[in-house]
């Protein structure tokens, strides 16, 4: 399912108008009553629906909607918010069909009797603005708004919550609080933002006959379960140890030994054929007994952290993740030359190995196999220069630019984990919950990102297919057995176990 900014959606609308030729008015009855199918499995025929109607496009489809829902007897009053003269075109020729059918159009005159009437309200239908918004709501929709988030209504969005703007980079915006948005054709950019998703509530897509086939295609796209199932891994019975890929995993130290070493657990967990742990001399003893089935190499150390990268032996490996539990010091970042130098396959940074990475990007497009960063909003604020405001307002296009500039993937991970290849195609993985929001999840994912990696043929779907593991299993464990308090990461890792069952036999 493709992500789009306003602009886009706007350009497979005329696509639709002027080389299919399916008309605007066409094209708005068509959304209308999608809409209608899709919320009729949220409303009855008992409840006070009331519609409220704005000036643009928007406004049309709350035309359609209120004609088709009293046609399809549900009780309705349709409430137009703008003066009449900002009703035009298609949205007018709608208004004409309402008024034709012989339905009463109820206009807003006052706020305070506005506010009155709509208390009855069990459902309201938002169809004040679309994706057409520009700046803060101005008077009276801001007031129209206020009062529309008071009522104890369960509210239906339109498109979009009313004053939400479709793109990246919102900043001060009044806007409708929805419990149900119904997007048409294509979720929006603001969807997967953390300033502005939380006001679409529980969403859905509905399709609204628009020639996708004769777009330029966004790049961006949601990633589900349906995506996954196709392209995960398949192990092939005759296959061996060697054939599930050989990955070292460097970090961990005697004041951190459990990153690394659930990074490893994680890893073995996904399926990895064969895994080295490169940490600290002193962790090796606290971690070994936890991980029967990995090897370890033993770095020189300095205070208990990694000093240098001298002892791996980086020919017995074709994958590396590296940064979990190690720190931030100058001698470090020298040694990442040792990485681009010996190393032999895909590379998976992370934690502090993002800090490192910052002084050697130059090396990173002419490192022969894929470089993975893996950041969260601080990590990556830090890697650009910017503030985490303007990462969290810009993720879509910031990511896009550095992993273009760098030739680098980049996993920014967040509640919408978005994932871009060098090339710039990006996939949204939004599973997971707050249970997640703790030390040792980003080390988890590392282990599942290095196993699948090193076991399918498309590095991007690796990618996202691992989130997409991560997340599910916090999910499934957070409704039966754990809470989103309790959720450790050491539980995720024995969670694997089931996810793994799920997406195995299921392939
Ligand atoms: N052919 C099309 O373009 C289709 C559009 N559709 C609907 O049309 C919507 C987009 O339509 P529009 O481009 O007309 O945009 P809107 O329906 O969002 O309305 C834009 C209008 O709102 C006013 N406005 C903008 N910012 C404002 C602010 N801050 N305060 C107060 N008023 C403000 C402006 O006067 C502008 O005319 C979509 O979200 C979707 O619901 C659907 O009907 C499908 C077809
Ligand atoms: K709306």
């Amino acid at each position: 399912m493709e992500i789009v900014t306003a602009q886009e959606m706007y350009e497979r609308d005329q696509v639709a108008i002027q080389t299919v030729g399916v008309s605007g008015v066409m094209l708005m009855e068509n959304a209308g009553r999608a809409i209608c199918d899709d919320v009729a499995k949220k409303i009855t025929t008992d409840q006070r629906i009331a519609v409220l109607i704005g000036g643009g496009n928007n406004g049309g489809d709350g035309f359609v909607i209120a004609r088709t829902l009293r046609t399809r007897g549900f009780q309705v009053e349709a409430w137009q918010v703008v003066s009449d003269e900002k009703i035009t075109g298609d949205a007018h020729a709608h208004k004409e069909m309402y008024m034709n059918s012989g339905f009463y159009l109820h206009h807003m005159e006052d706020l305070t009797s506005f506010q009155k009437a709509l208390q009855q309200a069990d459902v309201i239908i938002d169809a004040i603005l679309g994706i057409g918004v520009r700046g803060p709501l101005r008077p009276p929709l801001d007031q129209v708004v206020s009062i529309l988030n008071d009522l104890p209504a369960y509210t239906i969005s339109v498109d979009i919550p009313s004053g939400v703007p479709a793109d990246e980079g919102a900043e001060d915006f009044e806007r409708v609080q929805a419990d149900y948005t119904c997007i048409i054709e294509a979720p929006k950019m603001s969807a997967f933002l953390q300033s502005t998703s939380p006001y679409y509530g529980e969403w859905n897509v509905v399709e609204i006959g628009l020639p996708n086939h004769l777009m330029d295609q966004a790049n961006r796209e949601v990633w589900n379960v349906q995506e996954a199932l196709r392209s995960f891994p398949v192990r092939a019975p005759h296959s061996h140890k060697g054939s599930h890929g050989k990955g070292v995993v460097i970090g961990g130290s005697y004041h951190m030994p459990g990153s690394i070493a659930m990074t490893a657990k994680a890893a073995l967990r996904s399926g990895i054929g064969l895994l080295a742990i490169a940490t600290s001399k002193s962790s090796i003893p606290m971690i070994a007994p936890y991980l029967q089935e990995a090897t370890f190499q033993s770095l020189q150390e300095e205070d208990g952290w990694i000093r240098n990268l001298k002892n791996v032996d980086w020919s017995a490996f074709d994958g590396v993740a590296i940064g979990m539990g190690i720190r931030r010091s100058t001698s470090l970042t020298a040694q990442m030359d040792e990485l681009f130098t010996h190393a032999n396959g895909p590379m998976i940074i992370d934690a502090d190995g993002i800090y490192h990475i910052k002084e050697k990007l130059d090396k990173c497009a002419g490192y022969p196999h894929p470089v993975i960063l893996t950041p969260h909003p601080g990590e990556f604020a830090y890697l650009t220069d910017c503030s985490i405001a303007e990462v969290m307002q810009f993720p879509f296009s910031m990511t896009r630019n550095f992993a273009k500039a760098n030739g680098v993937y980049v996993v920014l991970k967040g509640p919408s984990t978005i994932i871009t290849t060098p090339e710039g195609q990006q996939r949204v993985e939004t599973s997971g919950n707050e249970g997640l929001a703790k030390g040792g999840s980003g080390d988890v994912l590392s282990g599942i990102l290095l196993a699948l990696t090193l076991q399918s043929s498309s590095v991007f779907d690796a990618l996202a297919n691992g989130c997409l593991v991560h997340g599910k299993t916090a999910e499934r464990l957070t409704k039966t057995t754990h809470s989103t308090f309790d959720l450790l990461a050491t539980d995720l890792i024995d969670g694997l176990s089931e996810t793994f069952r799920t997406f195995s036999s299921s392939t």
